[in-house]
C-alpha cells in the first residue's frame, strides 16, 4: 500500500508560516490583501473563491471579491480590471479563468500588473517563471505540487520527472519548476507515442491532463511518486470528483501517491496567499 501524500499537513505548515509573516507586517501597519475578480458565478470558481477567502482569514490578511455579470462588455470590464490593478491596497490579483467567450481574455489578462500577478495570468509573469526570475509567481497549482514534494522530502535532483499534460496553467510551468530543481524532465501528452511506457519510466509522475482516471495500472511501477493534479467529475460517482489517476489501480503499485480530493488541490489557496504576501512585501520594500 502506497503512502498517501495528503495536502492538509502541507497547507497547515504554509498557513502557520504565513500567519507569523502577516502578524509582523501588521506591526508595521501593512495588511496584505488579495483581490479576486470573478465574472459570472461558475460553481468551480465559487468553490475556490470560498477556500481562498477562508485561507486569507486564517492567516490574517484581507480579501475582496470584485464580481461582474456574465454579459459585461469588453470596454467596461477592461476599465474595471485596470482600476483594480491600480488599487494601492490590493497586493495580489486572482482573476478566474476562463472568462466568458464574449470577452478577449488575452487582452484583459494583460491589464493585470505583473507585480500583482500571483497566479501567473500575464505574459510577463510567465516570462519570469520561464527565466527563473524569483520576483515572478508561478501558477498556484504547480507551485502547490512543489510544496508537496518539498514537505514530504521527495528528492528531485537528477530524478526522472514526467509531466503528463502541457497546459499553460499546470504542465508547462510544472516542467520549469522541476527543471529549476535539477529534475530530468519529460513533458508528455495525449498524442505521445507509447504514453504508458513514458509515464512508467518516471521516478516522479505528475498527472495533469484533466481526464478522469486516465492513468491506469500500465502507466505506473513500484517505487514511483505520483502527484495527481486532476480535478474531474467522477464518471463512476455522480456528484463526486476524482483525479487523472485511477487511484484503485495505481495505489497498490506505487510508493507514494497524492489523493483527490484532499491532495494538491487543498494546498493551492495557501500558495495563493503566500504569493500575495510575497507580492505585498516586494511592493512595500
Ligand atoms: N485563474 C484561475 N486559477 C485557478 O486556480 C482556478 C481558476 N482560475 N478557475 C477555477 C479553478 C478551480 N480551482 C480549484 C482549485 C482547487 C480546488 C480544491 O481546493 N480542491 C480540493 C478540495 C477541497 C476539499 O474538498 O477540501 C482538493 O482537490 O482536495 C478546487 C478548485 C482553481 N481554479
Amino acid at each position: 500500500m502506497a503512502e498517501s501524500l495528503k495536502g492538509k499537513p502541507v497547507a497547515d505548515a504554509i498557513k502557520a508560516e504565513l500567519t507569523e509573516k502577516v502578524a509582523s507586517l501588521k506591526e508595521k501597519g501593512i495588511t496584505p490583501k488579495l483581490g479576486i475578480i470573478r465574472v459570472g458565478a461558475r460553481p468551480d470558481d465559487l468553490f475556490y473563491e470560498g477556500g481562498a477567502k477562508k485561507t486569507c482569514q486564517i492567516v490574517g490578511m484581507d480579501s475582496e471579491v470584485f464580481e461582474y455579470p456574465e454579459d459585461i462588455d469588453q470596454a467596461s470590464f477592461e476599465k474595471a480590471v485596470t482600476e483594480i490593478g491600480a488599487k494601492k491596497d490590493v497586493n495580489g490579483i486572482l482573476m478566474f479563468s476562463p472568462l466568458p467567450k464574449s470577452l478577449d481574455e488575452r487582452k484583459i489578462r494583460s491589464l493585470i500588473p505583473v507585480e500583482k500577478d500571483v497566479d501567473c495570468l500575464t505574459v510577463g509573469g510567465a516570462a519570469k517563471v520561464f527565466t527563473d526570475d524569483a520576483t515572478g509567481f508561478p501558477p498556484c497549482t504547480p507551485t502547490a505540487c512543489m510544496e508537496m514534494l518539498h514537505f514530504y522530502d521527495i528528492p528531485i535532483k537528477g530524478k526522472k520527472c514526467v509531466v503528463l499534460g502541457r497546459s499553460l496553467v499546470v504542465g508547462k510551468p510544472m516542467a520549469m519548476l522541476l527543471l529549476r530543481e535539477h529534475g530530468t524532465v519529460t513533458i508528455c501528452h495525449s498524442r505521445t507515442e507509447n504514453l504508458p511506457d513514458v509515464c512508467k519510466d518516471a521516478d516522479i509522475l505528475v498527472a495533469a491532463v484533466g481526464r478522469a482516471k486516465m492513468v491506469t495500472a500500465d502507466f505506473v511501477k513500484p517505487g514511483q511518486i505520483v502527484i495527481d493534479v486532476g480535478i474531474n467529475a467522477d464518471p463512476d460517482n455522480p456528484g463526486k470528483y476524482c483525479g487523472d489517476v485511477n487511484f484503485a489501480d495505481a495505489e497498490p503499485i506505487v510508493e507514494k501517491i497524492s489523493p483527490v480530493p484532499a491532495g494538491v488541490g487543498s494546498v493551492t489557496t495557501s500558495v495563493l496567499c503566500k504569493h500575495t504576501i510575497m507580492a505585498c512585501e516586494m511592493q512595500n520594500s
